[in-house]
């Protein structure tokens, strides 16, 4: 840049000192100048372009270029020029010509280092057009790119605007036209023979040349005119110039930094790593797009396919449903067979059993019978011998005897026949007479044995034994004995091997039948319509028989107390509709599982009482009685007998299949809960205006259990119910044992049973346990403990049983 300028810029001081003129072209030509060069250097643009094109467009005007702008050194030395046109074109001419052959410079082809260079032209001087032409051509092939800029004012102001620079053939005819044009004293002194610029420097140098003169001063002070308007117009235009110049300088620097920014962040972009790895990205992400795209292409052709399955599917759904719904009806016909099916089964097994029983009993007998036969044919024959001795005795006795009897004859035909025969009427009347008192006497005992009982108060306690079942142990020998008189029974003792006796209000033989033990508590039941609160509950261990002596199987022989009870319930209190009596019914039936109450009807809505989903809770109502809100109570029609019945055979079935029941070791439908039946009684008689009011409560209390046998404690379920079922019947047994040694507290709260049983259990109500047993010699410990569970039951004295009734008439 300094060297561009020291070499180009022309001296400031030359023109400073001249004509104001020469001066105003110098800073018209000079400040645009400069400042292009500034510009173009930094951009690396040619600056002979920019330089020309500007100094044409915007500081020199058009009528200048030919007598002004040729002369690139016009400002050379310290020479005043004087204001001839002529003169001042031939010093211009001859100060370029100077400050040109010493300024050129030029790239040296083998050093490629600058060099100065004088050309030939200068050190000689001109003599021709050509050898003008060839120093410039010369000057122009030896510059570098930089020199080159520096071409004369001549060529740049040559240039056309806006067409950058000119071919080197038009750029050589030009500059002729032009230095011939302006430099009349070359032409004149030169060599070259050209005769149209002979003819042009004759012209000027003889006659013409005054006139020229003239029209050149004209033309001058048109000029200097022309001059003092652009002058007047100047100050704004470079203001304007200034303006726009430094407002172009901010944009290009900013540009400049912008461009400078952009080429550095593409560098680094170019060189940066992550860019390739995203690229390379990117061309996976494509090429993965590219594969998701056939994927979803044919994923959408099988989403077509599998819709279009999926409308079969549906279509065989819908017909699947429909062959569902059918199969689904046949399923609870089938579920009701099979409950049907298993009761049948039960109750078959129940039949075997007892019919094992009773054939083990009739075998008992028979060997009894035919021991008895034989003993007594012992005793016939050693009597037939007796008597065959007698016979002859007898009859030699009888010989005598007729001999006598001949003699007395005659004595016996003096008697009365009369008196002998009402003698024998007298003796007959009194032995009916005896019969009679004797009936008598066994009513009265029997009575006066209810009334013991009653004034006793004792729970009363009937123990059954079960006979063997197909599963049990072979050993058919029970430890059981149960004495004939159906009051005592001995259990042998696997400790000890002795057997221990109990005494129970009724002991039954395996082979008693349901109906036979029905018998003995249908007075009990009988009491419930009196209007008393009767309990009857199945304690022993599990699969003793319990739930067989309760609910039995089935609605034929094998049906347990509840149904028979229940049949006998209605049965009555259709009886006593004749002697004015009405009676209205209603049952509920519950299950104490886990120490929760559960409600076994709940499944029947109809139940108008029943909150459905409520939990349940044992509350007293204002008679203080016991009762369970929220529990179903079901009003059974007693109007009709057949209907009461069906009825009450639902509820069962409905209970049955909601009760908690389990395999265990011990019993494949082992009860896992104590279940309760609950009937109330209220009968209303119009004739006297009685009222009462019973209840039944028929309880089949769970199973107590080992764990080692039932093997429970395998199962965590199974486990909880256990030690729930055994904890339970613990406080059953602290209950009785309160009662038993007469204790001021019962701690009837302890459990939800006892809770439940206090009206039954305090004395106010009728109880009656059952104790069941397993006959089998692998059960014996458990009999024991059951046994003696019940004999400390049997000893407990409760008060006199309350008869709930009362009289609205008087
Ligand atoms: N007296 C009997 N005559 C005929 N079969 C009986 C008799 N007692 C019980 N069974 C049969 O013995 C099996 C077990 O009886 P059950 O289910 O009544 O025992 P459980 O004491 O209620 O048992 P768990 O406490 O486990 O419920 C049943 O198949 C039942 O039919």
């Amino acid at each position: 840049m300094a060297s561009f300028h020291e070499k180009a810029t022309p001296t400031h001081g030359v023109f400073r000192g001249g004509s104001s003129r020469y001066n105003t072209l110098q800073t018209r030509r000079e400040t645009p100048y400069k400042r292009v060069k500034s510009g173009a250097d930094e951009n690396n643009e040619n600056p002979a372009e920019l330089s020309s094109q500007l100094l044409i467009d915007r500081t020199i005007p058009q009528s200048l270029h030919r007598t002004y702008s040729a002369p690139n050194g016009w400002n050379g030395g310290d020479t005043i020029l004087e204001p001839s046109p002529a003169r001042d074109r031939r010093a211009m001419l001859e100060d370029w010509r100077r400050r040109k052959g010493r300024h050129v410079t030029g790239i040296d082809s083998t050093s490629r280092k600058r060099v100065k260079r004088i050309p030939s032209s200068c050190r000689a001087g001109y003599h021709n057009r050509n050898d003008l032409q060839d120093t410039h051509s010369s000057t122009i092939q030896n510059k570098s790119y930089d020199d080159r800029d520096e071409e004369t004012p001549i060529r740049k102001h040559l240039a056309t605007p806006g067409q950058g620079k000119l071919g080197s053939a038009r750029r050589s005819s030009l500059m002729e036209k032009s230095v011939l044009s302006s430099t009349p004293e070359v032409h004149r002194k030169g060599t070259h023979p050209s005769s149209s610029n002979s003819a042009l420097v004759d012209t000027i140098d003889d006659a013409g040349f005054q006139s020229q003169m003239e029209r050149m001063k004209r033309r001058l002070e048109q000029l200097e005119k022309e001059k003092m308007d652009l002058s007047m117009s100047k100050a704004p235009l470079e203001a304007r110039i200034r303006q726009k110049e430094d407002a172009w300088m901010k944009e290009r620097a900013c540009l400049m930094q912008e461009v400078q920014c952009s080429r550095l962040s593409l560098r680094k972009i170019q060189n940066d790593q992550d860019v390739w790895d995203v690229r390379e990205k990117l061309r996976a992400s494509e090429e993965e797009l590219k594969s998701t795209r056939l994927a979803k292409t044919s994923l959408e052709k099988e989403l077509h396919a599998t819709k279009i399955e999926l409308d079969c599917l549906e279509r065989n759904n819908n017909k699947m449903q429909a062959e569902y719904d059918e199969i689904a009806a046949q399923t609870s016909d089938n579920r009701d067979a099979e409950i049907k099916l298993q009761v049948l089964t039960e109750e078959h097994m129940a039949t075997s059993a007892a019919l094992n029983a009773v054939y083990a009993e009739l075998d008992a007998t028979k060997a009894r019978a035919e021991a008895t036969i034989s003993e007594k044919d012992e005793r016939l024959r050693k009597e037939i011998e007796q008597l065959r001795f007698d016979l002859s005795v007898m009859k030699t006795r009888a010989n005598k005897v007729q001999l006598d009897l001949n003699k007395s004859i005659q004595n016996v035909e003096d008697e009365d026949e009369a008196v002998l025969r009402a003698r024998i009427e007298e003796r007959d009347q009194r032995i009916i007479e005896l019969e009679a008192e004797l009936l008598k006497g066994e009513k009265l005992r029997r009575h006066m044995h209810n009334c013991i009982q009653e004034l006793r108060g004792n729970i009363r306690v009937f123990v059954r034994t079960r006979p063997f079942l197909p599963g049990d142990e072979q050993d058919k020998n029970s430890p059981i004995n149960i004495t004939p008189d159906g009051e005592s029974m001995s259990i042998i003792d696997r400790r000890s091997g002795k057997p221990l006796n109990f005494h129970f209000d009724k002991v039954f033989l395996p082979s008693a039948g349901q109906e036979t033990v029905f018998q003995e508590v249908s007075d009990f039941v009988q009491s419930a319509l009196d209007g008393y609160n009767v309990c009857l509950f199945s304690y022993g261990q599990t699969g003793s028989g319990k739930t067989h002596t309760m609910q039995g199987c089935g609605n034929g022989p094998m049906r347990g107390i509840i149904p028979r009870a229940v049949e006998q319930v209605l049965a009555q209190a259709n009886n006593l509709s004749t002697q004015k009596w009405a009676f209205t019914l209603s049952a509920s039936f519950l299950e104490i599982y886990n120490e929760g109450l559960k409600d076994l009807l709940v499944s029947i809505h109809s139940g108008q009482n029943s909150i459905h989903g409520q939990k349940l809770s044992i509350k007293r109502d204002n008679e203080s009685k016991m009762f369970v809100q929220g529990l179903t109570t079901v009003p059974i029609d007693t109007t009709s007998s057949s209907e009461a019945k069906r009825q009450l055979e639902a509820l069962m079935m409905v209970a049955a299949q909601s009760r908690s029941v389990a395999s265990t070791k011990m019993n494949s439908q082992s009860s896992r809960s104590h279940s309760i039946f609950m009937m109330q009684l209220k009968g209303f008689n119009e004739d006297t205006g009685a009222s009462v009011c019973g209840a039944l409560n028929l309880c089949d209390l769970a199973g107590s259990e080992r764990l080692d046998r039932s093997e429970a404690n395998f199962d965590s379920a199974r486990l909880k119910e256990t030690q729930s079922i055994n904890k339970s019947l613990s406080c059953l047994g602290v209950v009785f044992n309160s009662l038993a040694i007469g204790a001021s507290h019962i701690p009837y709260r302890n459990s939800k049973l006892t809770y439940l049983l206090q009206d039954c259990l305090s004395g106010d109500g009728k109880a009656l346990m059952f104790v069941n047993l397993s006959p089998t010699t692998e059960s014996s410990g458990e009999s024991l403990c059951s046994l003696r569970f019940a004999q400390r039951v049997n000893q407990v004295e409760l008060g006199k049983a309350t008869k709930n009734i009362a009289y609205t008439k008087t």
